[in-house]
């Protein structure tokens, strides 16, 4: 018997995946807006998210969280995540005793400073929660190009299971036990994409983004690591990974963010002119205080947050990150 799917969230990457399920088990996809669900159900397409895309025809969407999740097997949150918490809240009542549940959204609530797997079970204990992570570029996925994932949940048993919901043959779905390591990984490397962005629109050159890359891995990892990550996972595709593709394309709305900005322009325009989540910039907020909290120095984080959010310039961030005192390479700093 097919297992089915219910996805909530109906931007870019929900309904990416939604699409990649739909290939291997039933799936509804929801989202608020009626006319995106009109047109996934009409057109298989989701032209503002996803313009020249065509979906899985299989896949259904709604305008309901009771239909989309009543008699799901699994649930797939692919919301925001400063939105993930109201959405779940509203869903609970609906959702099935036991069922796994999947968090794809890269980012920390502000307000609790909180992983989405996190949320999860504090808002559904009991239910397994896990994440699918990953260098995955929604608009390249679309379009047929090959990608690799992760899954990550504490019972291997069902990260196994799942696997076989979201693998296609050119999306590779491998399996990993670190679910802090592997939610930390996507989270913070949306900052060290703003960072890159910020190089390459101020045309700082190859060298700095590498740089920006190699240093922001190391600071990712060791703030991933004193919250209780696993060294190896930030090396894995949900780190390393993740960070090499966000850092280096133009595809990545954080790069976007960061591109702008290193062009000159405000963050208010920039994300006035933005259809789409950057989750970077309000992780940016919540990293500061977890540096503060954990004692780990993230240098290219904290000028990142500056520029986001008390008025320096990208001039000033370069300027503080050629004054941060270079350190031993395997050393903090
Ligand atoms: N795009 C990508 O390549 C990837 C994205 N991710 C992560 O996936 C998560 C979702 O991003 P993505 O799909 O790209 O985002 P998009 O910006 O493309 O779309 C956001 C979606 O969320 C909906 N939404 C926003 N706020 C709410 C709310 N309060 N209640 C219900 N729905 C809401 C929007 O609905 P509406 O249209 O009505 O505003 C829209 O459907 C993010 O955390 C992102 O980091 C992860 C991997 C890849
Ligand atoms: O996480 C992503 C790719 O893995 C998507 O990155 P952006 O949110 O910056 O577009």
């Amino acid at each position: 018997m097919k297992l089915k799917v219910g996805l909530l969230g109906g931007g870019s990457w929900g309904t990416t995946v939604a699409s990649l399920t739909a290939k291997n088990a039933e799936t509804i996809i929801w989202a608020r807006d009626a006319e995106t669900v009109e047109e996934i159900n009409q057109k298989h397409t989701n032209e503002k998210y996803l313009p020249n895309a065509k979906l899985t025809p299989s896949l259904v969407a709604s305008n309901s969280i009771e239909e989309t999740v009543k008699n799901a097997d699994v649930i797939v949150l692919g919301i925001p995540s400063q939105s993930m918490r109201k959405v779940l809240e509203e869903a609970k009542p609906h959702i099935r005793p036991w069922v796994p549940i999947i968090n794809l959204a890269k980012g920390l609530e502000i307000s609790t400073k909180k992983r989405m797997t996190q949320i999860i079970e504090e808002i559904m204990p009991g239910h397994p929660a896990g994440v699918l992570t990953g260098p995955n570029l929604a608009k390249e996925i679309h379009f047929g190009n090959a990608a690799a994932a992760v899954i990550a949940m504490v019972d291997k048993t069902i990260a196994e299971k799942l696997q076989s919901i979201f693998s296609s043959g050119l999306f590779r779905v491998y399996t990993n036990s670190d679910v802090i390591g592997c939610e930390l990984g996507g989270a913070l490397k949306n900052i060290i994409a703003i960072a890159s962005g910020m190089g390459d629109g101020a045309n700082a050159g190859d060298n700095t983004r590498a740089a920006i890359i190699t240093r922001g891995l190391a600071e990712l990892t060791r703030l991933g690591v004193a919250m209780g990550g696993k060294k190896a996972t930030f090396s894995g595709l949900a780190g390393m990974g993740d960070l090499v593709a966000t850092c280096s394309s133009s595809k990545s709305r954080n790069h976007h963010v960061g591109f702008q900005l290193g062009r000159g322009k405000s963050l208010e325009q920039i994300i006035n002119e933005m259809n789409e989540v950057a989750e970077g910039v309000k992780t940016a907020k919540v990293v500061m205080e977890l540096a503060k909290e954990y004692n780990v120095d993230m240098p290219i984080s904290k000028e990142i947050y500056k520029v986001l959010y008390e008025g320096n310039s990208v001039n000033d961030a370069f300027k503080g990150l050629l004054k941060h005192e270079v350190g031993s390479e395997k050393e903090p700093g």
